[in-house]
């Protein structure tokens, strides 16, 4: 049975990766803004509780079962900013363009241009789930300042893989998906609902 999952996100980028990393899963993905679903607010400082409070909105707004991405880029010269904020970093929310400026202007003179990507995923089957699905992965890496490559979104021009010698943007989608912070944590939520189904 083909079961429906509302994708609780209004970024195209992660809804693409979604749908090829759940293509080989028997879901009938349904990005929210397809059923008219809005943005909800993003209050908390956790990745985890701001996926949860996306899940539970399009789970109410849907009646069916979400699952919501919460991500962002940490600089570890930076103590992790812009973290959680990384969509409106510079101000206004989903500004790509604006958030590369600043973290590249706030990274000069900063030898250590380490950061990570981290995606936090949370699954529920109703908004009152009792026990939601809830997995965290990080994608190690370095900011640079040259953009490079067209591929992705976000801050994937910025964001070198030494162990490629490439930044994320120059990555083909399948490439990405195979290592990325979203690729791993999704890997290990479909293994938890499968663990969950073999007892059910
Ligand atoms: O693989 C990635 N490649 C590049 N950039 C990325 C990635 N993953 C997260 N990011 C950046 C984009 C955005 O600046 C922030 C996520 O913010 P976040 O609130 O989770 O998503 P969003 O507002 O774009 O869409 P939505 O909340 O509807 O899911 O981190
Ligand atoms: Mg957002």
């Amino acid at each position: 049975m083909v079961q429906k999952l509302v994708l609780a996100s209004n970024n195209a980028g992660k809804v693409r990766e979604f749908q090829e990393l759940l293509a080989p899963f028997h879901f009938q993905v349904i990005p929210q803004g397809e059923l008219g679903i809005p943005a909800v607010e993003e209050p908390h400082h956790t990745f985890i509780e701001n996926a949860l409070a996306k899940a539970r909105h399009a789970s109410a707004m849907s009646g069916l079962p979400a699952l919501a991405d919460d991500s962002g880029i940490c600089a570890h010269a930076l103590d992790g900013a812009p973290g959680v904020y990384s969509a409106r970093y510079a101000g206004l929310d989903g500004d790509n363009a604006a958030n590369n400026q600043k973290l590249i202007a706030a990274l000069q003179g900063k030898a250590n241009r380490g950061a990570h990507y981290v995606c936090a995923l949370v699954m529920v089957n109703s908004t009152n789930d009792p026990e939601p699905l809830i997995v965290q992965a990080r994608w190690y890496g370095q900011i640079v300042d040259e953009p490079q490559g067209d591929r992705g979104f976000g801050y994937d021009p910025h964001f070198f893989i030494p162990e490629l010698g490439k930044t994320v943007a120059q990555l083909e989608p399948a490439e990405k998906n195979q290592i990325s912070h979203r690729g791993q944590a999704l890997r290990e939520l479909i293994t938890q609902l499968q663990v969950r189904a073999q007892y059910a």
